[in-house]
C-alpha cells in the first residue's frame, strides 16, 4: 500500500508527463477525459491533505487573490530588442557586416531561423527546476513581476522535466494568443458587453497585465521559448539551435517551424517559405528572426547599443489589419 506522499508524487509525475506530451511534443498519449480524471484525483487527495500541497504541483496554477499592483523585476541580463531588415539587400548587408567583423571572407555562416512571434516577450526563472519567477521584458532592464499569471499558462511547466536541474535557468520567449483563441475571447467579451481587443497581440498583453490570475487563467495564452538568459549549474550546448532542442527535452515548448540554415540563400529561402506559411499558421507572426547559430560567434559579435549584432528581424510588409 503506497503512502499518501507516494500517491501524490506519482499522480504529479504522471500529470507532468502527460502535460509534456500534449503541450511540448504535441503528441497526446491519453484522452483528455483520462487527464481530467487524474487531475481531479490529485485535487481531491490534496484537499484531504492540504499540508502536503507543494507549489510545483500541477494543481497549483491559479493564484489565490488579485494583486494590488505588480512588483518590479530587474533583469540581470538585459532583454534586448532586435534590429530590423525590410529587404534582401538589408539582409545581405547584415551578413556582410558580420563576415567582415569575423574575418570570414565569403564563407557560409550558419543561422538559426525562427518565426517572429507577435506577442509579448517574457522571462521565466527556474530555480532547481522549479518555476520561481515570471517577468515582462519592460524596457529591457526592468520588467513587471507577473509570476502568478505566467503560472496559469498551460504549456509552461511548473517544474522542469530533468533529474538534475540547473541551479538557476532563465528561459526567454514570447507569450502569444492563437487567432482562434483571440476570436473566441472577443466573441465572449461581446456577449458579456465587455471590451474587445484589436488583435491577438493586444489580447495577450492585456491578459498578462491582469492583476487577477483567475482572469488570466481563462485566456488562451501560449508560450514559446526562443532563448536563454541566466544559466547556472549547467553546461549549455555551444549552438543556439542545440540549446533550443535542450530546452524542449527538459519540458519547455519551442516553436516547431525553427530551422537551421547554412548560407545566405538558404536563410532567404526560409524567409520566403515562412511568408507562404504565414496565413496558415493559426497565430500571428510579423517576420522571421535570423540568428548566428554558434554561441562563440555571438559572443565575439556582441551587441551594439541595445540590439545584438548577431541577430536581425527580417519583417514582412505590414499586413492590412482587418477591422473588427
Ligand atoms: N519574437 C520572437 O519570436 N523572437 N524574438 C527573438 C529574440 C529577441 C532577442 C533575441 O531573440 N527571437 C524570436 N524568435
Amino acid at each position: 500500500q503506497q503512502s499518501i506522499e507516494q500517491q501524490l508524487e506519482q499522480l504529479r509525475q504522471q500529470l507532468r508527463h502527460y502535460e509534456y506530451q500534449y503541450h511540448v511534443l504535441d503528441k497526446p498519449t491519453i484522452p483528455d477525459a483520462e487527464y481530467d480524471r487524474l487531475m481531479n484525483q490529485l485535487k481531491t487527495l490534496e484537499q484531504q491533505y492540504p499540508e502536503l500541497i507543494s507549489a510545483d504541483s500541477p494543481t497549483q496554477r491559479v493564484g489565490a487573490k488579485p494583486l494590488a499592483s505588480f512588483a518590479q523585476v530587474r533583469h540581470e541580463i538585459p532583454m534586448l530588442s532586435l534590429d530590423n531588415a525590410f529587404s534582401d539587400q538589408e539582409f545581405y548587408a547584415f551578413v556582410k557586416r558580420i563576415q567582415e567583423r569575423l574575418g570570414y571572407g565569403n564563407d557560409d555562416l550558419t543561422f538559426c531561423c525562427e518565426p517572429k512571434l507577435d506577442g509579448l516577450a517574457v522571462s521565466i526563472l527556474y530555480e532547481n527546476g522549479i518555476l520561481s519567477q515570471g517577468a515582462t521584458r519592460g524596457d529591457g532592464s526592468t520588467g513587471e513581476d507577473i509570476t502568478l499569471n505566467i503560472r496559469t499558462i498551460r504549456n509552461i511547466p511548473l517544474q522542469l522535466l530533468t533529474d538534475n536541474p540547473p541551479a538557476r535557468l532563465e528561459v526567454r520567449g514570447e507569450v502569444f494568443m492563437s487567432q482562434a483563441g483571440f476570436e473566441q475571447l472577443n466573441e465572449r467579451a461581446l456577449a458579456r458587453g465587455e471590451k474587445t481587443f484589436a488583435n491577438p497581440r493586444n489580447a495577450a498583453a492585456g491578459s498578462l497585465r491582469q492583476l487577477d490570475p483567475k482572469i488570466t487563467r481563462q485566456r488562451p495564452l501560449v508560450f514559446n521559448a526562443y532563448g536563454i538568459g541566466i544559466a547556472e549549474g549547467v553546461v549549455l550546448p555551444d549552438t543556439h539551435f542545440a540549446r533550443l532542442q535542450w530546452l524542449k527535452q527538459i519540458g519547455i515548448p519551442i516553436n516547431q517551424e525553427i530551422e537551421l540554415c547554412r548560407g545566405t540563400e538558404q536563410v532567404l529561402e526560409f524567409y520566403r517559405q515562412m511568408g507562404q506559411k504565414r496565413d496558415g499558421l493559426g497565430y500571428d507572426i510579423d517576420g522571421t528572426v535570423l540568428k548566428i547559430n554558434e554561441i562563440a560567434l555571438q559572443q565575439q559579435l556582441g551587441f551594439v547599443s541595445k540590439a545584438p549584432r548577431w541577430a536581425i528581424a527580417y519583417k514582412f510588409p505590414a499586413q492590412e489589419q482587418l477591422t473588427i
